[in-house]
């Protein structure tokens, strides 16, 4: 990128970071820092994105969201736009491919001239559990011994991961409609941590989330998975799944809890479902950062209806751009 670029030899290279490379050079804390600055800049006005538009693919029904932003940073700015799609049944080809793919258009902001294509489908996946843990740190101000994860698949995996990594809880559980996916996800994680019984498959919804301090709700289905009366006061959910509907918690749970957001335009053309409630949401996660808005009472239960932004991906994109340039030159 022009702006603050060392790197003037390959200002004018169109790059391509592959999934290899990108893999390589993510890494959490990094990660963190850029997802939480991209919330903090759409709170200060600072970040710039409309409502993705979403193409439905007729007779499959799949989708593709074309996502673009501009994000104005010194460290993060850019200007750029995600291709990401939604082909539920990608997982079940004979060779399964992910239900969410993404690729990254990075343009210089000053000229428009395209700078990278990244693969964009493992920073997806991480500045989403990012964002999860960027609410989770400004919400649930408390002990975190318990987490529950709905869903073992790809984002319920990297949930798992991020969680460990930033908070350390003391048990993770984790609950599949199918219970062989969910044993076999936390054997995976145990061995992969080191760890004995940190990781526990739980078979009933209801025992996964009972007594649970943070809730991780990440499923492709339109059932509701989660019940109000299981929930521990103070408990903090990031409901993750993007759903027509939004059904994975029940409607008591939201008109119960207080209901924060990404960004209010992506809320106002995703986010119906849970209006029609009466749900009235009570700003965005950057404003918690900013100062905007207070912090809830701790005995309050809170949900983060994540959406996911097109400047979490244009930090994340520049993130990656620079950690490629530094090191390859
Ligand atoms: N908020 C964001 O920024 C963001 C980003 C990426 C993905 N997502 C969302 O995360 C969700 C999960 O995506 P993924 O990549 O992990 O998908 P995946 O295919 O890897 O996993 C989906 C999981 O859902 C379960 N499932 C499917 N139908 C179900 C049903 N009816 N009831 C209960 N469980 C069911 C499957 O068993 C599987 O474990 C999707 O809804 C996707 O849109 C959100
Ligand atoms: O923000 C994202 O990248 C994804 C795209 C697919 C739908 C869910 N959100």
């Amino acid at each position: 990128m022009s702006t603050n670029n060392n790197n003037n030899n390959n200002n004018n290279k169109l790059v391509y970071i592959d999934d290899h490379r990108v893999r390589h050079l993510l890494d959490w804390d990094k990660t963190f820092k850029a997802v939480e600055k991209s919330m903090e800049s759409v709170a200060a006005g600072r970040a710039f994105q409309n409502a993705r538009a979403i193409t439905t693919i007729p007779k499959t029904h799949n989708f593709l969201y074309t996502m673009p932003g501009y994000l104005n940073d010194s460290k993060y700015g850019a200007l750029g736009c995600k291709l990401v799609s939604h082909f539920p049944e990608n997982p079940n080809r004979a060779k399964p491919l992910p239900y969410v793919l993404a690729n990254i258009l990075l343009l210089d902001p000053e000229t428009s001239i395209l700078k990278a294509v990244i693969a964009g489908t493992d920073i997806t996946n991480w500045r989403t559990a990012a964002a999860s843990a960027v609410a989770t740190k400004y919400l649930h101000r408390k002990e975190n011994n318990i987490l529950a994860i709905m869903g073992a698949g790809v984002q319920g995996r990297i949930h798992a991961i991020a969680f460990q990594h930033f908070f350390k809880f003391k048990e993770v559980r984790i609950w599949n409609r199918t219970p062989e996916r969910a044993q076999k996800l936390a054997v995976e994680l145990n061995r992969e941590h080191n760890t004995k019984n940190l990781f526990v498959a739980y078979d009933k919804a209801e025992d996964c989330v009972r007594n649970a301090d943070v809730i991780v709700t990440a499923t492709t289905g339109a059932s509701t998975l989660v019940k109000c009366e299981w929930i521990k006061k103070g408990a903090h959910i990031n409901a993750v799944a993007v759903n027509p509907n939004n059904r994975e918690l029940d409607d008591a749970t939201y008109k119960a809890s207080q209901v924060y957001i990404d960004n209010w335009n992506g809320a106002r053309s995703e986010l119906n479902g849970i209006k029609e409630l009466g749900v009235e949401f009570k700003g965005q996660i950057g404003d918690l950062i900013t100062g905007a808005i207070h912090p809830p009472e701790s005995d309050a239960i809170t949900v983060f209806q994540s959406l996911g932004m097109a400047v979490e991906d244009c930090a994340m994109a520049r993130l990656i751009y620079d950690l490629h340039l530094s090191s390859s030159s």
